[in-house]
This record gives structure tokens, sequence and C-alpha cells, in this order.
């Protein structure tokens, strides 16, 4: 019998805490999640789990230093490097972002004038692909998610909400990132794009990428999940 190989851990979370501090507000005290353990290895998908407040996305946004937790390391792997998210210095972060972990958010970020294409093409341009090159990558991506070429040239500011998502979907698998956080990536899709983004997250794990999200629909979680975390009980389910 053959054994499966052990995949190297990319994301190694240790004690995490996170607790939001109102300064507006009388320096009300929010705690979110303390002391959470967790790694994720090459070609896995961890999807958090827990009911709404838990502190799903405030994780992942931590994971991406969107937050600064209270105590506790994030770190990633990042070329033959290690780097703690949760201290990184603001250039370092960008650095990691750029070559290393992207992510899928809710909603697209319109830019004024800029187009679907080139909304898509950028991160590939900014790691000093061609710019054509970059483009043609991004047109595979938006033919797959289903967006019509006729809409590839419009700045996707008067898109659907489920257009729009789609052309997040396919910024966010532009570039080969070794890590990626998806939040809630088929939130307004139908049947039909939902299952090309399981398709893209099954190719991900392919390549050795190693993923963490929100999935609130069961039938994506079932199609990519290796496991589960609970974030209320900061415990790692197969
Ligand atoms: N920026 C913030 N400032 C203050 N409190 C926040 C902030 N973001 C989240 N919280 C609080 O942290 C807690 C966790 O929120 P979070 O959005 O992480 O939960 P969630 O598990 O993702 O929920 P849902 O499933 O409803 O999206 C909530 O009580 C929320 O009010």
């Amino acid at each position: 019998m053959i054994e499966k190989q052990e995949q190297p851990p990319l994301i190694r979370v240790e004690n995490l805490s996170k607790t939001f501090i109102l300064h507006v507000q009388g320096e009300a005290r929010i705690p979110v999640f303390s002391d959470l353990s967790l790694e994720v290895a090459a070609g896995q998908c961890v999807a958090l789990f827990g009911s709404s407040g838990t502190g799903k996305s405030t994780l992942l946004r931590s994971l991406y230093a969107n937050y600064k937790p209270g105590s506790g390391h994030i770190w990633v792997r990042h070329g033959a490097d290690w780097v703690d998210m949760a201290t990184a210095v603001p250039h370092r972060v960008l650095e990691v972002r750029r070559e290393t972990m992207g992510y899928v958010s809710q909603f697209l970020r319109v830019i004024p004038r800029i187009s679907a294409r080139d909304i898509v093409a950028e991160p590939l341009h900014a790691l000093g692909i061609d710019l054509e090159q970059a483009r043609a990558k991004a047109e595979v991506l938006l033919a797959r998610l289903n967006i019509p070429e006729a809409m590839w040239d419009l700045a996707p500011a008067t898109f659907s909400g489920g257009e729009q998502q789609r052309v997040n979907i396919a910024r966010g698998f532009a570039v080969d990132y070794p890590i990626l956080l998806l939040d809630e990536p088929t939130a307004s899709l139908d049947a039909g794009n939902r299952a090309v983004v399981i398709e893209l997250i099954r190719e991900a794990k392919a390549r050795g990428t190693a993923l963490v999200g929100i999935f609130h629909d069961d039938e994506v979680r079932e199609a990519v999940a290796d496991a589960v975390f609970n974030v209320k009980a900061g415990e790692l389910a197969a």
C-alpha cells in the first residue's frame, strides 16, 4: 500500500486571541475568540464553522492582517521564510499579500473606469507578468465564470451583485497563490457558477494551495472542505 505523503503546513495559527475595543463607546470590550491554534497544510481546505457572531470573519481577516490580534501568532510560509502576520510590518504584509496569500472577499471593490478584464489581470501584472499575458489569463477566468465577453471591457460598477462577485472570484484566482482565503465565495451565485467555483477550489488544492474559507452553503463546504474548524470551541474536526 502506498502511504499518503504528509503535506507541509503553510499556515500555523498559535494561541490567537482577539477582543475588539470600541474607543468611541466608552472603551467597551467585545471578546471574540481566545487561544485558537490551527494548522493548514498544502492542498488542504479548512472551513471555518460556527453560528453567526462567533468570529469566523474576524479570524479570516486576522489571517490577512486586516485586524491585529490581541495576542498569539499567525505564521505563514512565504517563500523560504515564515512570516508572523500578527506582528509583521506593513511592507512585509503587502509583500505576503502580493506573492503568497490571496483573499476573495464577499464584495468586489470596484474601481471607476477600470475594466473587468484589468481588475482581474492586475494582481498578476503586479507580480511582473506581462500585461497581455495577464489579460489572457483574466479572459480565461472570466469566461469560465460565465461573464459574457461583451462585458470584459466595461467597469463592473453597473454589474449585478452576482456578476461582481464572479469578477471578484476571477481576480482572487488569477494568481496561483500558495495560500487562499475565501469569505463566502458563492453567496450570491446560481448552481452553475457555484459548480465552477467548486472546480476552481479543487484545482487550487491539487496544485498544493492551502485554503481557509467561510462557506455558508453546505453543498459547497462538503464538496471542498477536508476539515472544519469550530471557531467557538477552537477545535478542528475531519
Ligand atoms: N470591526 C469590528 N468592530 C467591533 N466589533 C466587531 C467588528 N467586527 C466584528 N465585530 C464583532 O465581533 C463578533 C464576531 O463577528 P464576526 O463578523 O467575526 O462573526 P461571524 O462568525 O463571521 O458572523 P456571521 O456568520 O454573522 O458573518 C461580533 O460580535 C461582532 O459584533
